[in-house]
């Protein structure tokens, strides 16, 4: 038993600061370290044993057969290879311990099993009794790691364990089983959470064996043609460490650990599935694809967005690929014939997500003091634990005196600003009729918030000043009390605002996570009015999903987006934050802005877009759902507030109702500097509520529309289906029959030339330039090359009809055959006629 792990409290209110680690060798960024595990090869799987496809070289290299010539082999080259000899012991301690003395620092690490279905991923992290794989070994070395770190007083540690599984697309709690499919949140820091989810404290490794154990059983697993007991769900169990300084000023860093088994990619012609495992099995297949679109778009360096919105697995793991995990990625393989182009497939994907870069950092979390209690925290003297105590007037020389260079920012009149502002933006944001107020009150309070701004702004300064002070100070120690004097998080380089609320909220008067949580109320209200008076100026972002454009300032104050969120008696801290006017629409392109009733007038309500779009709101802070509320639209013309009118407008929560521009106006398309930014460049200070607006109109195969395009392979193709396999040992060529069998799986690295090319899976598109091809080829028709025209013009009605059907995808694929035959028609016609009109001039001279 750890005797210091203390119970498991978390707080939404807390303010976390990420500080910006090195990585090893004063590197700021991770690399995903990718090793490949071969299982053994079982002559049951390979009913015509042909002997293993694939073999290991040494430690980092292995080969597997070159499909296109069975002479050769390809190479590959991983951080490390496990052999079929190799223990569950070797795979944990080589490929997985060295990370996880991260989560202790207040990093995240992740551990992820890829591969086919019955390569050998459950093995790998669950194990058996007898050879307990990365799971148990993990947690266990987490534990050892602590108790090491025992030793050196003035930490107190708490584990956390939870664990759920991605089922059909669905988020389920495998420690408290219930249907219910939770949502997947991301806060303002990008941490991803999930609210609702059980987390359960744990204090040694057998009370998590007690805990894991039966909840393993809840996972769906079923039996399949290529594995008796095979994944039906992707699971993933998440460790948080958190650990708290006893001492001032209550440092507290927050690691978390996923260990995560995927579902193995499945070809369903060889799986058997049929009925629910068949859907299962398109859910797993589509959720990897998803995965390998995610790797591909991280790896292109030039995608504007990448899709980790596009399931709830690459949602998760968003922290873990491209964010600010230390990962590692276990890619299981099988050495048999039959599992040939998985084994082909999983080793070019993890050859691809060997490139990609992680940027973990510290994830610091400090709880800021109400004056009062930070004073009487202080004065409980070097436990920090005790409970305060009467108020002492030489309290505040003391804080003074405390080696605090801050202590200034504190002064009397700083909490009682901060309450009145935040008490006077409440009733001003909460206040739904205009009327209400009478427009003197409106003005007076107003001029009373500029001025409280204006004091709060000073004492921000005054504590940036401070906390540079401090950091300097601090420097000069083996630990500093605060990082802020390494290098800034990256995602927050370009927030000037977060900047500074960092800086804000860097203070020597701290608590430790576990004190009462009225205790923090004026922390959070502290952060709300900070928030608050950036969500004035800007409008609140509203994303949809997997689109990637934004509109105009003129558009978008044009448009009528009228939300209303209601949060009372939900989420009480969060009440009277969230009501907003103005919206940032994200969209992919200006041609889909136009394909979707967006902007026509009588759509652009909120609630309206419903009918189309699964709408989200949820509090950024804290990942709550909020509701919407339908708001009463105004007349137009009359109730119409002036453009300039915006900020006022929003502050007294009058909704902005003018007619929507005509569909005629252009989209500003944005474009991102980032590769892994998921977020609209425009939206420079994102406010507190997040508005997702997910695609409700899919495909009949669940493929949303607007799924991106192909990404370009970066390792190599994978094998057509229709080509010959030769297998050395037979010395002949079995043409077809294997690789027909076989076809691309989710993982493909050309998923979207092959396998759902025939899907209406692109953005809709603009017709005019389909009726272009049309014209184009009449045009053509009058060149003298008819066989060549006539077809152009039959590609250009097909064209047509296809677009008429709504297959978009079709039309432009036949209007571009339909483009490429007319011109060539015409380019072939025009050179005839004049070589005619030549060949007739010498006639005629001779
Ligand atoms: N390294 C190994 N040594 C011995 N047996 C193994 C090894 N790897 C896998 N196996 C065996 O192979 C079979 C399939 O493995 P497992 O269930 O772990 O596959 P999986 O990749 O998790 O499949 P699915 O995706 O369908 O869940 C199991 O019987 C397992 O015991």
């Amino acid at each position: 038993m750890l005797s210091n792990v203390r119970p498991f409290v978390w707080r939404s209110s807390d303010m976390a600061q990420r500080v910006a680690v090195p990585d090893g060798a004063n590197k700021k960024t991770s690399r995903v370290r990718v090793a490949v595990r071969l299982r053994p090869y079982m002559d049951n799987q390979d009913e015509k044993d042909l002997g293993p496809c694939v073999r290991g070289l040494d430690s980092q290299n292995l080969e597997i057969i070159n499909w296109r010539n069975a002479t050769e082999t390809v190479k590959y080259h991983f951080d490390a290879f496990h052999g079929e000899q190799t223990t569950q012991q070797e795979v944990f301690l080589s490929s997985v311990k060295p990370i996880l003395p991260h989560i202790l620092k207040g990093q995240n690490a992740s551990v992820f099993a890829y591969g086919p279905t019955g390569a050998g991923k459950t093995h790998t992290m669950m194990g058996s009794s007898d050879q307990p794989g990365v799971i148990p070994r993990a947690v266990g070395e987490v534990f050892k790691l602590v108790k090491a770190k025992d030793e050196d007083e003035g930490w107190d540690y708490s584990i956390g364990m939870s664990y759920l599984e991605i089922y059909n697309e669905k988020v389920l709690d495998l420690l408290s089983p219930s249907s219910q499919d939770l949502p997947i949140r991301e806060d303002k820091d990008k941490n991803i959470l999930i609210p609702g989810l059980t987390l359960t404290t744990i204090s040694s490794f057998s009370e998590f064996d007690k805990h894991f154990v039966p909840a393993s059983l809840n996972r769906t697993t079923a039996s399949t043609k290529l594995n008796q007991r095979s994944s039906r769900s992707h699971a993933v169990l998440l460790i948080k460490v958190v650990r708290t300084q006893r001492v001032l000023p209550h440092r507290q860093l927050t690691g978390k650990l996923y260990l995560i088994d995927l579902a193995g990619s499945e070809d369903n012609r060889r799986t058997g599935n049929q009925g629910i495992r068949l859907k299962e099995s398109g859910a797993i297949n589509l959720s990897l694809f998803t995965l390998s679109k995610v790797v591909d778009s991280l790896n292109s360096g030039t995608a504007v967005r990448v899709p980790y919105r596009d399931s709830k697995l690459t949602r998760l793991l968003q922290d873990s690929l491209g964010g600010s995990a230390h990962s590692v990625m276990i890619t299981n393989i099988a050495p048999e014939y039959k599992y040939y182009f998985d084994t082909f497939n999983a080793l070019n994907f993890a050859s691809k997500s060997k490139l990609i870069v992680n940027k973990p950092f510290t994830c610091e979390t400090v709880a800021v003091l109400p004056v009062k209690r930070a004073k009487e925290d202080h004065k409980a003297g070097v436990s920090g634990t005790e409970p305060p105590k009467k108020r002492h007037k030489g309290d505040r020389k003391t804080e003074q005196d405390g080696s605090s260079p801050c202590a200034d920012f504190h002064s009397p009149s700083e909490p009682s600003v901060m309450d009145r502002l935040v008490a006077l933006e409440k009733l001003m944001m909460n206040c739904q009729d205009k009327d209400k107020l009478s427009m003197l009150s409106v003005a007076q309070s107003r001029k009373e918030i500029q001025e409280l701004k204006e004091k709060h702004r000073e004492f921000e300064s005054k504590a940036m000043l401070f906390s540079r002070l401090a950091g300097e100070k601090s420097s000069a120690k083996p630990e500093p009390a605060f990082s802020n004097n390494n290098a800034p998080l990256q995602r927050k380089q370009s927030n000037a605002t977060n900047a500074k609320k960092q800086q804000a909220v860097v203070q020597p008067l701290q608590v430790s996570q576990f004190q009462p949580l009225q205790q923090l109320a004026v922390v959070k209200k502290q952060s709300v009015c900070v928030k608050k008076e950036r969500k004035i100026s800007d409008p609140v972002e509203v994303s949809i999903q997997a689109l990637t454009a934004v509109l105009s300032l003129t558009q978008l104050q044009n448009c009528k987006h009228q939300i209303q969120a209601d949060v009372a008696g939900k989420h009480p801290e969060c009440h009277g934050k969230v009501n907003t006017t103005g919206a940032t629409i994200v969209s992919k392109e200006p041609s889909s802005i136009h394909a979707m009733p967006l902007y026509s007038p009588c759509h652009c309500d909120l609630m309206e877009l419903s009918c189309y779009f699964n709408i989200e709101i949820y509090c950024g802070t804290c990942g709550m759902d909020v509701n919407i509320m339908p708001a009463p639209a105004l007349q137009p013309g009359k109730d119409q507030p002036s453009l300039l009118d915006q900020e006022d407008t929003l502050s007294s929560q009058a909704p902005i109702s003018v007619p929507c521009p005509p569909l005629g106006d252009e989209p500003v398309i944005h474009s991102s500097s980032s590769p892994v930014s998921t977020q609209p460049p425009r939206s420079k200070s994102k406010g507190e509520l997040v508005i997702v607006i997910n695609e409700k109109l899919k495909n009949s195969n669940g493929i949303h529309p607007t799924s991106t395009e192909s990404t370009s392979p970066v390792i190599c193709s994978p094998p057509r289906r229709q080509h010959s396999i030769s297998y050395p040992h037979h010395n002949k060529s079995r043409k077809g029959s294997r690789a027909s069998s076989i076809g691309y799986t989710a993982f493909s690295p050309r998923p979207s030339i092959s396998r759902h090319s025939s899907i209406a899976t692109n953005p809709p598109l603009d017709r005019t330039k389909i009726k272009d091809y049309l014209f184009l080829s009449v045009l053509a028709c009058f060149c003298p090359v008819w066989p060549i025209n006539i077809v152009g013009f039959v590609y250009s009605i097909m064209s047509k009809n296809s677009l008429e059907q709504g297959n978009l995808d079709g039309a432009v694929r036949l209007g571009r055959v339909a483009k490429m035959l007319s011109l060539v028609s015409l380019v072939g016609g025009t050179i005839i006629i004049i070589a005619c009109i030549v060949n007739l001039a010498i006639n005629v001279k001779t």
